[in-house]
């Protein structure tokens, strides 16, 4: 069984607006590092919003872990939510927060609360925490402030955040694109690496085709909200690419 399954996916912003997404179907199953590209305004980060409902659906199904997303109460969705590790763009850290702290963070689902404003973490979470900390390579800077760090170091901040949930998926949008390319490979390998090493599929919405090819094995190409390409990486043609990025093309 796919670990998650989307059927018809629709969204529209507002009734009056245009569809965003016009009827995706896919799966992503358990093995997956499952790219998402497609040009400007395809619908890649309306996509990854759906699977944990940050952006509501207007039509269609997303099964998670066999549940019905959209069928969820606020009590289960808070739940299937804890289950889904997101790393972002802009890697919403809490700047004036130690690293330390973000990481532990993690543990409480999407946002903070108390509990980590008074450090009551039990030890077994604070020692999975500097376990993280050290495989992303940042035990030098366990007590430094967020806001202390560089980009792609905030980024593993980011990873290892998401990571301490014991996620059962990690959703992942645009990871690198506040990053250099440099930076950005050594990001996507650190991913990979560490979903294969903990065994969680990903679904990555990211705009560097270079970098979908060179680290996912599987890709899917939207362009304006219908899906063009659904496939291994290894069988994307340049015609695909074409089709996917024909405005641009143009
Ligand atoms: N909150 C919103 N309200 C209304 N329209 C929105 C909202 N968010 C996104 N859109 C529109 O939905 C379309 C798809 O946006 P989305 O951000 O999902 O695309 P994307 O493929 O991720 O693009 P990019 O690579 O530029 O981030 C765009 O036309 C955008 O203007």
């Amino acid at each position: 069984m796919p670990v998650l399954e989307v059927r018809d996916l629709r969204v529209r912003y507002n009734n009056t607006g245009p569809e965003i997404l016009r009827g995706l179907d896919f799966s992503v199953e358990a093995s997956d590092f499952c790219a998402v590209i497609g040009p400007s305004g395809a619908g890649k980060s309306t996509l990854i919003r759906c699977i944990n409902r940050l952006v509501e659906p207007s039509g269609g199904s997303i099964t998670l872990f066999g549940e019905d997303m959209l069928a969820l109460n606020a009590r289960d969705l808070r739940r299937m939510r804890r289950r889904i590790g997101m790393i972002f763009q802009e890697f919403n850290l809490v700047n004036r927060m130690s690293v330390m702290d973000n990481v532990l963070s993690g543990r409480l689902g999407y946002t903070g609360s108390l509990r980590s404003v008074f450090r009551l973490f039990p030890r077994e979470d604070v020692e999975k925490a500097l376990e993280l900390l050290a495989r992303v390579g940042l035990s030098d800077h366990v007590n430094k402030r967020a806001d202390a760090l560089s980009g792609g170091q905030r980024q593993r901040v980011g990873i290892a955040r998401a990571l301490m949930q014991q996620p059962d998926l990690l959703l992942l949008d645009e990871p690198t694109s506040a990053l250099d390319p440099k930076i950005s490979r050594d990001v996507m390998s650190l991913i990979r690496d560490l979903a294969r090493e903990f065994d969680v599929p990903v679904l990555c919405n990211i705009h560097d085709v270079q970098l979908a090819t060179e680290f996912c094995n599987r890709i899917i190409g939207l362009q304006d909200g219908i899906k063009k390409f659904d496939g291994p990486t290894e069988t994307m043609q340049k015609a695909n690419m074409e089709e996917i990025y024909a405005m641009e093309v143009l």
